[in-house]
């Protein structure tokens, strides 16, 4: 066994099956701590049932699911959340009727484990409400402080839901489409946001959007048919033929327009 640094994230031939349909057809990827990885691939090539098995909603038929060298495959959701991997979902997660700062202070304290034992939280109260402020300003939503979250622009919600992602401190952060629905420019201040949020820490990222993918990532996973076809540095994987014939001719090519 090797004495340096494991992967922040490995997946190693990693099934699912959903009946007698295997969806993920031994999926392997070993991703770097400090990376940021966009997933792509067609429509129903497993992208969402991958995040599910990493996350910990759905257990693998067989195969391994790795955070910084330790097995987690088939875990409970909150028990990775509290060894440091965190995921933001398609379908808005808040509370919409509390505050902007309450949605957040209420993941801090989650994070805090005081999911249960909230007659102990009140000595900790002051560093969640401070880190809950912290964590707005990150996302840029310091001023809405006092607004209930049903209030928000759209955008502003998915800014809110990744700052709920990453209040806790995850050092893995997984975002599924987290600009679907957005206008072009807000999906380039969003973008920035993500670069932003997510520094020092490794990102995996679902996208369909070539331009946020090329923009965003370090590394492109492609996933076809639930299987990792391609995993590399961006120019690389839209040069690579393999990827060109499954899946990417012509969205790379409006790509190229977008990330210009
Ligand atoms: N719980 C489930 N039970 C049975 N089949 C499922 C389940 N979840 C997903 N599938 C099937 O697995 C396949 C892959 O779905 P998945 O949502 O993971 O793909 P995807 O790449 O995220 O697609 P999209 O880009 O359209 O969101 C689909 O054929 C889907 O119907």
């Amino acid at each position: 066994m090797s004495s340096s640094t494991p992967f922040a994230l490995e997946l190693k031939d990693l099934r699912k099956q959903f009946g007698k349909t295997e969806i993920i057809r031994g999926a392997s990827l070993a991703v770097n701590a400090g990376e940021r990885v966009a997933i792509i691939g067609p429509n129903g090539a497993g992208k969402s049932t991958l995040f599910n098995l990493i996350s910990g909603r759905f257990a693998p038929t067989s195969g391994e699911v790795l955070l910084h060298g330790q097995r987690i495959d088939g875990h409970k959701p909150y028990e990775i959340n509290r060894r440091g991997l965190s995921r933001s979902f398609q379908v808005s997660n808040l509370f919409t009727r509390l505050s902007v700062f309450e949605n957040i202070r209420c993941a801090v304290l989650w994070s805090m484990g005081y999911r249960y034992a909230f007659w102990k939280f009140l000595a900790d109260l002051d560093d969640a409400n401070d880190r809950a402020d912290a964590v707005l300003e990150m996302i840029k939503l310091d001023r809405k402080r006092d607004v209930l979250a049903i209030n928000l622009t759209y955008a502003e919600q998915r800014a809110l839901e990744i700052g709920i992602t990453i209040a806790g401190g995850s050092s893995v952060i997984l975002l599924d489409e987290p600009t679907a629905g957005m206008s072009q420019s807000e999906t380039r201040r969003f973008v920035q946001l993500i670069r932003d949020v997510t520094v020092g820490k490794t990102l995996l990222t679902v996208e369909h959007d070539m331009g946020v993918v090329f923009g965003l990532a370090d590394k492109i996973a492609v996933l076809v048919y639930g299987e990792v076809i391609a995993f590399d540095e961006p120019e690389a994987v839209r040069a690579n033929a393999r990827v060109q014939e499954a899946y990417l001719g012509s969205v790379v090519a409006d790509a190229q327009g977008a990330a210009a």
